[in-house]
């Protein structure tokens, strides 16, 4: 499947209005990025996407969300009484051994901090962690909700190189507020706006910055 996405979506929270008939295809081979302000729906929409939120209205066509997928949240939802290894088996079923793991996890965190409980991780540290299980992973569908937060600039630089090397045979999907980031690696633009998502087809001429300045700055 070339195309996935959501068609005629609606949602509300009691009486706020997150979604509208909203729709929003995603392209294999291609970022997409989702823009919009604080607390206009961009995680919910990934939930609703994921199958993690009911709709009140619409279809999603999403055959990768009980399997074959990877969501990166904030809150990262990780094992925290258990070592970054176990982490990395357990939600990697346990498909490599510690060597191809300790391989990939390098660049990213020191075998040393791998055998620590994940609760004495720092934001970045836990991060790095998730972003090992979503390497060793690979899966055609990717999801990260603000994956920037927290992390340093090596591994801004390693994730970018990744997102590129990785994205031809998957469908990814980011969203974030670290424009600059965002702007070196997406090819789709989705603005989320008036309760719909609009795909902005401009965006390379004015950059990411301008482009949001556009949408959401109030004209006086
Ligand atoms: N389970 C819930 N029950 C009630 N309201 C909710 C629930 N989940 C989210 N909301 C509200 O819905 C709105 C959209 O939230 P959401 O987290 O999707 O925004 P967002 O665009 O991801 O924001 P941010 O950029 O700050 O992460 C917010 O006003 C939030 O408080």
């Amino acid at each position: 499947m070339d195309n996935i996405g959501i068609k005629q979506v609606s949602k509300r929270f009691s009486d706020k209005i997150i979604m509208e008939e909203a729709n929003i295809t995603f392209s294999k081979g291609k970022i997409s990025f989702i823009m919009g302000p604080n607390g206009i729906g961009k995680t919910t929409l990934i939930k609703i996407f994921m199958g993690l939120q009911k709709l009140d209205k619409g279809i999603i066509i999403n055959p990768y969300k009980n399997n074959n997928s990877f969501v990166l949240f904030d809150d990262l939802s990780l094992y925290q009484n258990l070592t970054g290894y176990r982490n990395i088996q357990l939600f990697t079923s346990f498909k490599f051994s510690k060597k191809e793991i300790k391989e990939i996890s390098q660049k990213y965190l020191s075998d040393k901090r791998l055998n620590k409980n994940v609760r004495n991780y720092s934001l970045g540290e836990g991060k790095k962690l998730s972003l090992i299980i979503w390497v060793l992973l690979s899966p055609p569908l990717s999801i990260m909700d603000e994956v920037t937060n927290g992390l340093d600039y090596q591994s801004l630089t390693d994730l970018r190189n990744k997102l590129l090397s990785l994205k031809k045979d998957m469908f990814i999907i980011l969203t974030g507020h670290d424009f600059a980031f965002y702007e070196s690696i997406i090819d789709e633009l989705y603005v989320f706006k008036n309760h719909k998502i609009i795909k902005d087809e401009v965006w390379k001429e004015k950059g990411l910055g301008e482009t949001y300045e556009h949408y959401f700055t109030p004209r006086v």
